[in-house]
């Protein structure tokens, strides 16, 4: 009875709106909610139903948050991605969300609006096993990192420049951010420096001051690590710890022992740590893989005995060096291990009905910096695809006249920099027939620059994928697909595709929505970076869609003129006595 009636609604009341904050010690504004940067953490357990209250508190601008790995079954409209799954919340609106977290694990939420998550909008979501039920690894005590990048130029900023021609680049973050907290200032110094530590001590600012991870000695300890990175990928090391790495995602991994982990944009893991050192505090690193780095790593402090309040006890010794950013082959050897859990494995379907080739390649366009897919670069439309679908607005509101190209020409070259830059913009979507079963090749390829192909993590919204392997150069079905992962591949949502290699995905498209399958790198993603799946689209009229979800666009004009609504049902009659 109890297991039952545990399930239960979890409310929040949140604002999000700017402040001054000073993340790596530099004052700068960013996007915080109550106040908090970053963004309260939601606990739960699994089968309860998260409501938030979100007022947009920003002066001029829409917001909207995505809940990144929870699935949304039912509630697509939940899934807070502007233009795709709604409309952007107006300032001074609210707008509440809705949906249930059915599975346990190490989440995160973030704003999908623009490059609004890369101004601080984010914070942790983790959900626990339901009352009654049991994670199949046992620890005594959970530390939380949520890790994130920081620029000091202001997004706006940023979107100028990517959007501009001559292309304006990003660049590399001015700092990393373990739980919001990074140190610029101590930066310019090599982070091992004599100096660089009692920086790391924080300089008396409480909102850059480093983490302190309390343990006891002897227990073993649940690390929860999640990547909300605008770009970079980063590599997590302990000193004098090994990790043993057990979820991924939001899924059990088979458990296996390493020194570090890496970590990209979008992923999360938990991994366990057995406090069985001597000393009273260690170092742990944080640093940038995948690109020449020009951020030092970022770092905090796991200190034994327990008490936070405790003053500090700076390690002795160096920290952790994380491996050499362009050590790729270590980068595959991590990835390529995590398999899913043995013991509670469930192997996806052994065919696909669908296969769709997605070509990574970096484009001009006009004479601007373009990320593309199959030489399209994704564009979004003003008006929610959901709320078009759900209204039979399909062919004013997008370009529903045809899918885009679900493969490339046999002929390209994916080691040469594209011959054809002349990529076109669409909004145009993959309809996927409900309940296929769809494979989908990440194929990277040359960057405009010869020699160069740069690591992606693609993050598909609504779902998990399973991995069914990954590869380098072309992927070549007759030579690869009889060796891909049908077994025990990981199940993820976020998966890298390494530079000039391949990745394959399989997934069953059984969640009616709108998702969005898209490089989690946000300048990517601006930059077009990205494909729209809609799911069960002859089903979409039957979901129950918020009216404040669908206030924009094509679908506002309709909202005017109310759809013949669904005859409420009288009131039962009273039972006779
Ligand atoms: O999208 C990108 O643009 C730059 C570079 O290719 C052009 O400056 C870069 O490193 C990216 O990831």
């Amino acid at each position: 009875q109890c297991a039952v009636a545990a399930a239960k609604a979890r409310h929040f009341r949140w604002e999000v709106s700017n402040m001054f904050w000073s993340p790596d010690c530099e004052e700068k504004v960013l996007i915080g909610i109550n106040g908090q940067f970053p963004g309260p953490t939601i606990r739960a357990k699994a089968g309860d139903t998260i409501v938030v209250e979100l007022k947009n508190g920003l002066h001029t601008e829409g917001v909207v948050i995505h809940w990144h790995g929870i699935r949304q079954i039912g509630t697509p409209w939940a899934d807070g991605t502007a233009s795709i799954s709604q409309c952007a919340i107006n300032p001074e609106e609210t707008f509440t969300y809705r949906f249930v977290v059915d599975k346990p694990g190490t989440y995160f939420y973030h704003g999908h609006y623009g490059m609004q998550r890369a101004a601080g909008l984010y914070g942790s979501l983790i959900v626990d096993v339901a009352d009654g039920e049991e994670e199949p690894f046992k620890y005594d005590g959970e530390l939380n990192l949520l890790l994130s990048d920081w620029y000091h130029e202001s997004i706006y900023t940023q979107m100028v420049g990517l959007s501009s021609n001559p292309f304006r680049w990003i660049g590399e973050p001015q700092s990393l951010l373990i739980n919001g907290r990074g140190q610029f200032n101590c930066s310019l110094a090599a982070a091992h420096t004599a100096g660089a530590k009692q920086c790391a001590a924080g300089g008396g600012n409480r909102q850059c001051a480093p983490v302190v991870l309390p343990v006891l000695p002897n227990k073993t300890y649940r690390l929860r690590v999640a990547s909300t990175t605008s770009l970079a990928s980063l590599n997590l090391a302990v000193g004098n710890h090994k990790l043993t790495v057990v979820e991924a995602d939001g899924n059990h991994v088979e458990p296996f022992d390493v020194d570090d982990i890496d970590i990209y944009s979008g992923q999360s893991y938990s991994v366990l740590l057995k406090a069985d050192q001597k000393a009273a505090s260690y170092w742990i690193s944080v640093g940038v893989r995948a690109r020449l780095p020009k951020t030092v790593p970022a770092l905090a402090i796991l200190s034994y005995g327990g008490n936070a309040a405790a003053p500090l006890q700076l390690p002795a010794g160096e920290p952790p060096v994380t491996p050499a950013w362009n050590d790729t082959q270590r980068s595959k050897d991590f990835t390529y291990r995590i398999k899913a859990r043995k013991d509670t494995n469930q192997p996806p379907p052994p065919a696909a009905d669908r296969q769709i080739v997605l070509l990574n390649t970096q484009n001009l366009m006009d004479g601007h910096y373009k990320w593309s897919i199959n030489n399209v670069s994704l564009s979004l439309p003003a008006t929610p695809y959901l709320g078009a679908i759900h209204h039979g607005l399909q062919d004013s509101a997008f370009d529903a006249s045809g899918e885009p190209p679900d493969g490339f020409p046999e002929d390209y070259d994916v080691m040469r920099p594209p011959a054809n830059n002349a990529t076109t913009a669409s909004d145009r979507v993959f309809r996927l027939r409900h309940g296929s079963v769809v494979d989908v090749v990440l194929q990277n390829a040359n960057m405009l620059k010869e020699e160069v192909s740069e690591t992606h993590p693609w993050h598909l919204h609504g779902h998990d994928f399973w991995v069914l392997g990954y590869g380098d150069g072309r992927y070549d079905a007759a030579k690869h697909a009889a060796a891909l992962n049908t077994a025990d591949p990981p199940l993820r949502n976020t998966a890298v595709i390494f530079p000039h290699g391949w990745t394959v995905l399989r997934f069953v498209a059984n969640n009616t929505g709108a998702w969005a399958f898209h490089c989690h790198i946000e300048p990517h993603l601006h930059m077009g970076m990205g494909v729209v799946f809609i799911e069960g689209e002859d089903k979409m009229h039957e979901l129950d869609v918020p009216k404040e979800a669908m206030a924009c666009g094509l679908v506002a004009r309709t909202a005017a003129v109310p759809l013949t609504p669904a005859t409420p049902l009288p009131p039962s009659p009273a039972p006779a006595p």
